[in-house]
């Protein structure tokens, strides 16, 4: 069957302009001879002025240029169409497309995509709304929070937050309720990642797969602050081994276990991020994963 691909180009993701790659699209499909259409993204996330033009259009691929907030509204309101995703990494932490092993260098990306070998993939909700890399309470949520209120965008920008962060971080009382058994607890974030990167190639849930239909939670517990920096580091370079939810217990300083569902209960009021964007904070979040919920294009 003649693929026929729908490009959704975010101009204002990550630092770079964009008609390079708007270039780049337009000269490599036809060099492989598949035609598309360039549609832009939109800033409310809002993908339903698509819905009639896709099949209208025969397309039979969506690929998305941006970022995690792009790739998170295109995914979350066109997955219906039941069409396979591709993404061209174009924003400023990427971890959807890291975590999928996909290059940032766009022609590479824009070779997978042509060779297109999709596989299904899992999501997840939290608090009925759709999230595809990961959730998180606390510190890298308040970070999330900063980005996006700097003009700025890109790693500079992200590490700048951080440490900024680093200066003001508290830590919240969390009850974490699983099938299995309740946990309280103080904690400084609590991470719930379905793929093993945050963006940038940074990863706090070294062993979380995209297809394994199950959620990686990381709770980095109250301790003092240079101990958390050390359990960070032990944590992101893969030290800790996940543990066994029915022996999870609170005097930890790492609590890494995996799950399908959970629920938090924040009365904390902890600042939350979904795919890196801020989102409200809720005093309970409910957590489940959606296994098998749409197709991605992996190298
Ligand atoms: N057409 C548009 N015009 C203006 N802003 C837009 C448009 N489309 C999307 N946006 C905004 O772009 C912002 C950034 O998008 P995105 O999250 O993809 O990139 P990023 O933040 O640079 O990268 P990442 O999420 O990977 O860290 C979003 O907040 C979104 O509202």
């Amino acid at each position: 069957m003649q693929r026929r691909i729908l490009y959704i180009v975010n101009p204002i993701s990550g630092t770079k302009d964009k008609q390079p790659l708007v270039d780049l699209i337009q000269t490599k499909s036809a060099t492989v001879g598949i035609p598309y259409s360039i549609y832009p993204s939109v800033e409310d996330g809002d993908y339903s002025y698509l819905d009639e033009i896709i099949p209208e259009q025969g397309f039979t691929d969506i690929v998305i240029a941006g970022g995690d907030g792009t790739v998170n509204g295109a995914i979350a309101g066109l997955k219906k169409h039941s069409l396979p995703f591709g993404i061209i990494p174009s924003g400023s932490g990427n971890g959807l497309a890291f975590g999928a092993g996909i290059s940032k260098d766009p022609a590479k990306a824009l070779g997978v995509i042509f060779k297109g070998k999709s596989a299904w993939t899992d999501a997840f909700l939290v608090n009925g709304q759709f999230a595809c890399l990961l959730c998180g309470l606390g510190f890298d949520a308040q970070v999330a929070h900063n980005f996006a209120l700097d003009k700025g965008r890109g790693l500079y920008t992200y590490i700048k937050k951080i440490f900024q962060g680093l200066f003001e971080a508290k830590s919240y009382p969390f009850v974490l309720k699983l099938k299995d058994g309740t946990i309280k607890i103080d904690a400084y974030f609590i991470s719930v990642a379905n793929s093993n990167q945050f963006g940038n190639h940074f990863t706090i849930a070294p062993k979380a797969s995209l297809t394994d239909g199950m959620l990686d939670v990381v709770v980095m517990a109250c301790q003092s602050r240079w101990n958390i920096l050390l359990q960070t580091i032990l944590q992101v370079s893969g030290y800790y081994q996940l543990q066994q939810v029915e022996r999870l217990n609170d005097q930890t300083s790492v609590v890494y276990f995996q799950t399908s569902e959970l629920a938090i209960l924040n009365k904390g009021g902890a600042p939350m991020h979904l795919d890196g964007e801020p989102i409200e904070s809720a005093g309970k979040v409910d957590i489940r994963i959606l296994p098998k919920c749409f197709q991605l294009i992996y190298p």
